[in-house]
């Protein structure tokens, strides 16, 4: 079910500092600060030749990140993102077999335009999955 890694993602205290240090100390190709006010953050993708960093950092009031930073000041690895063929059947899967799928259940469109879910970390030893349809 699960195929390629699509992203691992980061949530850092300080986005700018951040993708200059992914840009100019690890000398790697950095996007431009996206925000994604549905999903309460805004992110930086960085190119890798066999996947993508996602660098998170939260906006506005509700960002579901914020008790992450709290509990962790200096940021830290958030999630890592699969990509499945088809969103629905996977949560259908997984729910069958008594995995939580985070909010409503139903896929969300993420920062690169494909469907999202988000997999609760205490099913998956403490490590928060992204399912992204491609
Ligand atoms: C623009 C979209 C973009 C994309 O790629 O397309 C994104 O990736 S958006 C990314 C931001 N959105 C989300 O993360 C949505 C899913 N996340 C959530 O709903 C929350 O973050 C949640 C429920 C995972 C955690 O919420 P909260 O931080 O408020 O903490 P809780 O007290 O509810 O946590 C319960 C339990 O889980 C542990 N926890 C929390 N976050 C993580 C994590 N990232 N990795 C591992 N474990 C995590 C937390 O410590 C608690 O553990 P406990 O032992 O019970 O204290
Ligand atoms: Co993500």
């Amino acid at each position: 079910m699960i195929g390629r890694l699509n992203h691992v993602a980061i949530a850092v205290p300080d986005l700018q500092a951040a993708a200059a240090q992914y840009a100019d100390v690890l000398g790697a190709r950095v996007g431009a600060p996206q925000d994604e006010p549905e999903h309460g953050v805004t992110v930086v993708f960085i190119e890798l030749p066999n996947t993508k960093i996602e660098l998170l950092y939260p906006l506005g009031e509700n960002s579901p990140i914020r008790g992450f930073l709290d509990r962790n000041p200096s940021g830290g690895i958030h999630h890592i993102c699969y990509e499945v063929d088809d969103i629905n059947a996977a949560r259908d899967r997984l729910g069958a077999q008594g995995a939580r799928v985070l909010g409503d259940g139903e896929p969300r469109i993420g920062a690169h335009g494909k469907p999202v879910l988000f997999l609760h970390p205490k099913d998956f030893n403490g490590t928060l999955i992204e399912l992204e349809q491609v």
